[in-house]
């Protein structure tokens, strides 16, 4: 199981793709093996055919041509192979990324609706930066091996000229990655930032034009500009060094073929044949696996660190409870550390079976008490815990909140409302009294849109329901019908009151006044809280009445 979070350190996840999958990985090699049959074939089958040649043997020297045709064939079906079995290594670590982050995205994206298909993106390009790192890495490792075991069946003393030099250019290159990366990264981020000024200054051109603060915003996108062209530089600097070592460290081998293997008695095949080694294979495997880890790799280590940064922490584990008896003690929270408290040391016991009203006036914090009994948001000091369980970690299914305009998936009623029994569906919706509403419907109007979220709810069989102003949509009557619906189906209801009616249906209320907050019965309340009988009586005089 591999699995991509917020701690998860790159190196070891990208290690794992491959241990979770062991025999995919050897399907992976073994075809590696058979497409790499030319890398092995090439110099043996030159060096032979040469020097059967100039000794007039036209048969051998034919076949070994004829053999070194063969390995391409070999190639090409193993090629084939590979992409299949590397598809079946990829594939998994391009979902598991996807299903981390989108669900990451969703999670914070309130507030950034592009989110989620910034994710996707970023996944694709990680998708293809680990194809590409895989393809070279392993694309070079095999053209070593079959240039090494090539060389050792033609004359094992010429690998001293051809393998030193190429290593050494290697592991310069190897050294040279990190910082690499780093002057990557900081060339991407400045190249970003170009985009974003450029994208401030238009929006505010004809602002900027008015105000006459030309030279001001030229040296604010200006400054960026030099920002990403320094940038740039020193990435170019480590980019031309790295050529010039891998270069020597390709080249260097030919030299020396040529200047020594002569002298070490290599016959004219054999030198051909090692050359045709390292010009055909090793050169261009190195420059490749230089590419591959240098633009490649290094996109795909700054895009999973990308991804990883933008992920939530993780979420604390969720817990059954036994019961739903809510209790809030000593509760305080802000939306931010100077904000002022929207509610503070609140102490609420809302038993199980409660059927609770909460009143007040707009923005006095009862969306953000539901919030709270909800566990969605969490308090800055004291707790709320449901059924003796914290409530942002009490299990999904034991409660629901339907907020004012609760989401509705495209597609039918049915569809949304889940995997049930066409016959629960519809009692469902003839209660909460939405009888009108097909189950095959689509396109429905605001309120009944509303309606099918509020039937996914009664469907959900979660024992705390709360709903937060979620049938101010409705009329009075179809209100009070969802309210008695909610009621009678048992568990405790909490309702944040949209008209003072949901307040006289309730066993309790609690009237939300300021940071005091004052609960009772409608009898109780309209002697104990001015606001309260205030509300009543705005919306009935009649109900300023204490019996
Ligand atoms: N995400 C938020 N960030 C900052 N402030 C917020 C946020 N949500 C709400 N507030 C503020 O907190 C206060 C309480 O808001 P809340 O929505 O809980 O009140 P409410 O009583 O439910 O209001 P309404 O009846 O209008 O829905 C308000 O001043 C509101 O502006």
């Amino acid at each position: 199981m591999i699995t991509f979070g917020p701690h998860t350190r790159i190196g070891v996840f990208l290690w794992r793709a491959f241990h979770a999958r062991p025999g995919q990985v050897r399907r992976f090699v073994l075809w590696s093996l058979v497409e790499a049959a030319p890398a092995f074939v090439i110099g043996l089958a030159v060096a032979r055919a040469v020097d059967a040649f100039t000794t007039h043997q036209a048969v051998a020297g034919l076949s070994w041509t004829f053999l070194l045709g063969l390995s391409w064939i070999f190639a090409a079906v193993g090629g084939r192979q590979v992409v299949v079995t590397l598809a079946t290594i990829v594939e998994p670590v391009r979902e598991e990324l996807l299903t981390t982050t989108i669900r990451g995205a969703l999670e914070a994206g309130r507030d950034d609706p592009a989110a989620v298909t910034r994710a996707n993106l970023q996944v694709e390009v990680a998708r293809d930066a680990f194809t590409g790192v895989i393809g070279s890495v392993k694309a070079f490792l095999f053209a070593l091996l079959g240039a090494v075991a090539g060389v050792v069946a033609l004359m094992p003393e010429l690998l001293l000229l051809v393998l030193p030099p190429l290593l050494l250019g290697l592991g310069a290159f190897l050294f040279s990655l990190p910082e690499l990366a780093r002057r990557q990264h900081a060339y991407l981020l400045a190249d970003e930032a170009t985009a974003e000024s450029l994208v401030t200054v238009t929006a505010a051109l004809g602002d900027i034009a008015a105000s006459g603060d030309e030279d001001h915003a030229a040296r604010y996108a200006g400054a960026r500009f030099d920002r990403q062209r320094r940038a740039a530089g020193r990435l170019a600097t480590v980019t031309t060094l790295r050529t010039v070592v891998l270069g020597a460290g390709a080249w260097a081998p030919i030299l020396l073929v040529l200047a020594y293997a002569p002298r070490l008695g290599a016959t004219p095949g054999v030198v051909l044949g090692t050359l045709a080694y390292v010009m055909q294979s090793l050169t261009p495997a190195l420059f490749n696996l230089a590419s591959g880890l240098g633009e490649s790799g290094v996109r795909l280590w700054v895009t999973l660190a990308r991804l990883r940064a933008a992920l939530p922490p993780p979420r604390e584990e969720t817990r059954r409870a036994e019961g739903v008896h809510t209790e809030l003690k000593g509760v305080t929270f802000a939306y931010g550390p100077r904000a002022l408290p929207v509610v503070d040391r609140l102490d609420l016991v809302i038993p199980e079976g409660e059927h609770l009203a909460v009143v007040g006036p707009s923005g006095i914090g009862k969306s953000t008490l539901a919030a709270l009994i909800a566990g969605l948001v969490v308090p800055d000091q004291g707790r709320v815990t449901v059924g003796g369980v914290p409530a942002a970690r009490l299990d999904r299914g034991q409660r629901v909140l339907i907020p004012q305009e609760a989401y509705v998936f495209r597609g039918t009623v049915a569809e949304n409302l889940g995997d049930h029994d066409p016959r629960r569906m519809r009692q469902a919706l003839d209660a909460i009294g939405a009888a009108h509403v097909k189950l095959q419907a689509t396109e429905l109007g605001p309120a009944d849109r509303q309606l099918v979220a509020l039937a996914r709810a009664y469907l959900a069989d979660a024992p705390l329901v709360i709903l937060d102003e979620a049938t101010s949509c409705l009329d009075p009557a179809a209100e009070a019908r969802v309210e008695q619906a909610f009621a009678e189906r048992g568990g405790t209801l909490v309702v944040v009151a949209h008209r003072i009616s949901s307040a006289l249906r309730a066993r309790k209320v609690l009237v939300m006044d300021g940071t005091r907050v004052v609960a009772g019965t409608h009898q109780e309340l309209l002697a104990a809280s001015p606001l309260y009988a205030d509300l009543a009586g705005h919306w009935d005089p009649r109900l300023r009445q204490v019996s």
